[in-house]
């Protein structure tokens, strides 16, 4: 949710930026466990991203807000998640479960954060996926991307 306040990931970066955003996808779920969420169903899902560094760029930004955004909500917006290169059908850990959905996202942003020359870090997103279910994926230190 928009301005809510967000469980912090512990680090020792001296610098910690947070992008909160949402989009609307469309998914389902192929496995019999997930009862009706077999057939295509729609959210709004709100996405909290949390990057941390030590040094800023030319512009004395971490990264800019608007990139996070334009990586995230131009790739998933308005789309069956199901459909993307970056999930499966057929193997569990790409079902795009709320889990999966978010360890992507970090690893989306991450891949860019890797272009950079001054190493920011992807620490945590917070994905909310209905007003009462939520994800939140941190990547094991020394194992982001
Ligand atoms: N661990 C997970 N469990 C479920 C996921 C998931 O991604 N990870 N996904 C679903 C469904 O896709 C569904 O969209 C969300 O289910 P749920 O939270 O049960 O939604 P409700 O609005 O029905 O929940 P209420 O408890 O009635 O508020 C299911 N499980
Ligand atoms: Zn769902």
């Amino acid at each position: 949710m928009i301005q809510q306040i967000y469980p912090s990931p512990s680090h020792e970066y001296e610098f910690e930026l947070n992008k909160d955003m949402h989009f609307a996808a469309s998914h389902y779920i192929p496995h019999e466990d997930a009862g009706d969420c077999q057939k295509v169903h729609g959210h709004t899902y709100y996405a909290n991203i949390t990057i941390g560094g030590n040094e800023l760029d030319d512009s004395g930004f971490l990264i800019n807000f608007k990139h996070i955004k334009k990586l995230i909500h131009k790739r998933f917006d308005h789309t069956l998640l199901n459909k993307d290169s970056l999930f499966s059908d057929e193997d569990p850990m790409k079902f795009p479960t709320t889990e999966v959905v978010a360890k992507t996202v970090c690893e989306i942003i991450q891949e860019h954060l890797d272009t950079l020359e001054h190493h920011p870090v992807c620490l945590q997103v917070f994905l909310r996926e209905t007003p009462t279910s939520y994800v939140i994926y941190r990547p094991k230190k020394g194992r982001v991307s």
